[in-house]
């Protein structure tokens, strides 16, 4: 399991006395990264340290925080979308996150996993010239549909952009996942590194990602809830249940990982959001 972030002594007091000695962000992240640390880490220990927002970090980095869409934060107890009630069973603020019960009904659970299942292949991930690739971190299958290929998944497209209060073109296709027994998800954050060298690539279009809601289609029989380790927080995999969270401007306690099946399966759909229009809807 991922260690929650941790910042030695050693380097708080070096992180402080640099600051004190006259130098500013820029030139923390420039030695830190000469010393070997990943840059998206030294920006969240940076923030941390120097107590600034992590937004604030992004103008260090030259490229701008997100200043497109935010999504709007679905509030207890209920959501009522087109005759659908959603319950929000747990709020957090930092990372701001929902557990919403009863996004999706049984019936669109299993809709969704028969609809995907012939279409399965090896998940990937993208890798920093915006490639996709296998990638042992990530070791299930998965396939995406496209926005809006079918009444089921419009509709699902519908009521997450009422719920979210952001357009159905901001989504990126719904992605299907399954896991078997040891099969997990890393930790790892969904917003893209501004210091990673495909960035400019990956968000050309639909720039930054803003949130992810993640639909559990099954209850795995042991194992497999979405953990979020700089929260101590694990949510359970539920049929219909739903975690959505959100990452404005990167957010380092988004960090979160699909723990690893123990028993039976798990299915997911998972829906990123951008903070621009991404996609084109097919047409009805
Ligand atoms: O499998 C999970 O619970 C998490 C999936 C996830 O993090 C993702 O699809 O980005
Ligand atoms: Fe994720």
């Amino acid at each position: 399991m991922h260690q929650r972030i941790t910042i030695s002594p050693e380097l708080r007091d070096w992180i402080l006395a640099t600051t004190r000695a006259g130098h500013g962000v820029p030139e923390i992240l420039r030695r830190l990264k000469e010393n070997g640390y990943d840059p998206r880490q030294s920006r969240s220990i940076v923030a941390e340290v120097l107590k600034l927002p992590l937004a604030a970090l992004h103008a260090s980095t030259g490229k701008a925080p997100p200043r497109g869409l935010r999504t709007k934060h679905p509030e207890a107890p209920d959501v009522c979308i087109d005759g659908h009630t959603i319950q929000i069973s747990l709020s957090v603020e930092t990372p701001l996150l929902r557990v919403l019960d009863g996004m999706l009904t049984g019936q669109e659970c299993d809709e969704l996993i028969e609809l995907a299942r012939p279409r399965l292949q090896r998940a990937l991930t993208v890798d920093s010239d915006g490639r996709h690739q296998v990638d042992q971190r990530r070791t299930s299958e998965g396939m995406f549909f496209t926005l809006n290929e079918l009444p089921l998944v419009g509709r699902i497209e519908q009521r997450l952009a009422g719920l979210l209060g952001v357009p159905v073109n901001h989504g990126e296709g719904l992605q299907i996942l399954h896991y078997l027994p040891g099969q997990e998800y890393e930790p790892h954050y969904d917003w893209f590194d501004p210091e990673q060298a495909g960035y400019d690539a990956i968000t050309a279009v639909g720039g930054q990602r803003i949130a992810s809601v993640v639909m559990y289609l099954n209850t795995p029989a042991q194992g497999g809830g979405t953990a979020f380790p700089e929260l101590g927080l694990t949510v359970t995999a539920r049929r219909g249940s739903a975690v959505y969270f959100a990452y404005e401007g990167g957010d380092r306690s988004s960090l979160h990982a699909g723990l690893p099946v123990l028993q039976g399966e798990k299915w997911i759909a998972t829906k990123w959001l951008r903070e621009r229009p991404y996609s084109n809807p097919k047409k009805p």
